[in-house]
């Protein structure tokens, strides 16, 4: 199946499972790779037939400023559900990457796969 790829995309959210977290908002880096037949859009050049970059990208927004979660596993389940329920997505991969936890790692964080291809 073809993939609409959202890579680097940075939002800021309340999240965190100890005390100091929960009184603050704090970034995380979310990269994406969506499933979608990307066939339909490109022989109408027609962004109706498309999964816009566009629209997910402001759902996710809408979807972080809202959220309260304590781990970033509930984050990445909860985001999957809504973006695969709004867009009709198929099949995703959702990497989750929470910076400045621990200096001597590069990055760390989760990663899903929801659905089928
Ligand atoms: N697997 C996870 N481990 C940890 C999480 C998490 O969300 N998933 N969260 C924390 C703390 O909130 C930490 O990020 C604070 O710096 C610890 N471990």
């Amino acid at each position: 199946m073809d993939t609409v790829f959202i890579e680097g995309l940075e939002v800021e959210t309340l999240i965190g499972a100890y005390d100091w977290e929960r009184g603050i908002r704090q970034c995380l880096h979310l990269d994406l790779h969506l499933g979608w037949d990307i066939h339909p859009a490109a022989e109408g050049d027609d962004l109706n037939q498309a999964l816009d970059y566009a629209r997910v990208g402001q759902a996710i927004e809408r979807f972080a400023e809202a959220a309260r979660f304590e781990l970033v596993e509930t984050f990445a389940e909860r985001l999957a559900e809504t973006l695969m329920q709004e867009f009709g997505i198929p099949w995703l991969r959702l990497r989750i990457t929470k910076p400045g936890v621990n200096p001597r790692a590069r990055r760390l964080g989760v990663e899903i796969e929801r659905g089928s291809r």
